[in-house]
């Protein structure tokens, strides 16, 4: 790493922008005054090192930063939209103490807009404003391409208890060596895929799923109930998005939409949601939000792909490697299967699509550098029948107890090499194939 540390002095309401490349090391000081990267404040004098990211140090009373190592881009800017969204803040926060005066539940939060626009980002900020409080929000991940909690292509829901780390954002927070009945464990669906459209039927069911569980969570946890919800969603905001919004809007019962840096999503919200007890809010898109390119978003799954089996430079982790037959494990996918025909179902039962058919799938050579999702589903499909659509559904809705990754494949053995966060003999059967891949460099 480079040792060329350069000093940058910020005025109130300012901020110091900075993108730093994968393959470069930056670290960053608090000298003096008071600063925070989306929200989650900065301790002075404490190198906080960074690699691969792109982001904002806002200080709202001034600050003075070393920075030191190779940024692609640093400059300080002065015209930011933090100010209204503290506002936000401050608006939502009124709606907890009421929740808490009055035992009800708190805002239930929904941020949409395009791509690029600083809704995850956002998210951070919202959270961590209601941390720094001493509550205890829960943070929804419907963005299915990033995964921001723990791997792409699922959905999430986390109580958050902790602050959000600075340098490893939630990746740290929801899920550093949790304990026991710890309250930041993600709850996690496995979807499969990076779009919401490459399977809609699919992704409603799953949200589906994650709001009864959430709203279970809210019943039990008056913290959690009294702080609400915030729920980041992906940049869709097509007619398919707009469904896909329609659907997320009921099934968390949503009572504030933002709507992040689009007028034209801002004013179809307002005709198509506005009602009494549902508020649409417009904010603006920092001017700092940087669009990431296809590379570099590949960049980043991957990055969190790695970060799952072998943790981060903070909190190194060892993956271990087992050796599983093919006759112990059920690996199954989501989709594409041949239907049963509709006059094969028994009558008033609803039709299956190919979108949520359940298919086996034969382990082979193709499954090398796969990542699959471990089931807590306990039985295969079809073992059940008469009610065979009942149990494919209960299958599709199960979460998840982790992922291992195939890194070798002895087909003439019958056999796969797969690595795992935890040792020994991996308890769970059903494993989800979606199309994640990766291949460990
Ligand atoms: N004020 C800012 N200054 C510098 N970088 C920023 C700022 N706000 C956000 N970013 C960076 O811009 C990128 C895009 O932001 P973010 O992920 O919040 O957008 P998004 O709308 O959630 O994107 P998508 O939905 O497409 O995944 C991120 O790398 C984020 O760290």
């Amino acid at each position: 790493m480079t040792t060329e540390s350069k000093e940058w002095l910020l005025d109130e309401e300012n901020e110091l922008r900075i993108e730093i490349d994968f393959e470069a090391k930056v670290k960053l000081r608090l000298v003096t005054g008071t600063a925070e990267v989306f929200g989650t404040e900065l301790a002075q004098n404490i190198d906080y090192e960074f690699s691969g990211r792109k982001l904002a140090v806002f200080t709202w009373h001034g600050c003075k930063l070393i920075l030191q190592g190779q940024c692609s881009v640093e400059y300080i800017a002065n015209e930011t939209p933090m100010i209204s969204y503290l506002n936000t803040h401050l608006a939502l926060e009124q709606r907890r103490v009421l929740a808490s005066q009055k035992n009800i539940q708190g805002p239930r939060v929904l941020i949409v807009g395009p791509n690029d626009v600083g809704k995850t980002s956002l998210s951070k900020m919202l959270l961590s404003y209601t941390l720094r409080q001493s509550r205890q929000p829960i943070y929804v991940d419907l963005d299915c391409s990033e995964g921001s909690i723990t791997m792409p292509g699922c959905l999430t829901a986390t109580p958050l208890t902790e602050m959000i780390d600075v340098e490893e954002g939630f990746g740290s927070s929801a899920t550093s060596a949790p304990t026991a009945g710890s309250a930041v464990m993600p709850l996690v669906y496995y979807y499969g895929s990076p779009s919401p459209k490459d399977n809609v039927k699919l992704y409603n069911i799953l949200v589906s799923r994650l709001a009864q569980s959430v709203g279970r969570r809210l019943e039990e946890d008056e913290a959690a109930r009294t702080s609400g919800i915030i729920i980041d969603t992906n940049g869709l905001i097509d007619s398919t998005g707009y469904d896909i919004i329609a659907h997320c809007i009921k099934s968390f019962s949503v009572d504030v939409i933002i709507v992040l840096g689009h007028e034209r999503l801002y004013s179809d919200m307002v005709r198509l949601h506005q009602k009494p007890g549902l508020s649409v809010v417009k904010l603006a898109k920092s001017g700092g939000v940087v669009e990431r390119d296809s590379a570099f978003r590949r960049h980043t799954q991957n990055q969190k792909i790695k970060e799952y089996f072998y943790g981060t430079s903070k909190s190194e982790l060892a993956p271990y490697s087992t050796m599983v037959n093919y006759h112990d494990v059920e690996i199954l996918r989501v989709g594409d299967g041949n239907l049963a025909p509709t006059w094969a179902l028994p009558i008033g039962e609803e039709r299956l699509t190919s979108e949520t058919q359940l298919v086996k799938v034969d382990p082979g050579d193709h499954l090398l550098h796969s990542v699959l999702a471990v089931s807590n589903a306990e039985k295969p499909p079809g073992t059940t029948a008469p009610d065979g659509l009942t149990t494919e559904k209960e299958m599709i809705g199960n979460n998840l107890a982790g992922f291992v990754y195939v890194s070798e494949i002895h087909d003439a053995r019958k056999k796969m090499t797969v690595l795992s966060p935890c040792p020994g003999r991996i308890p769970k059967k059903v494993w989800w194939l979606g199309s994640l891949k990766w291949a460990e460099e």
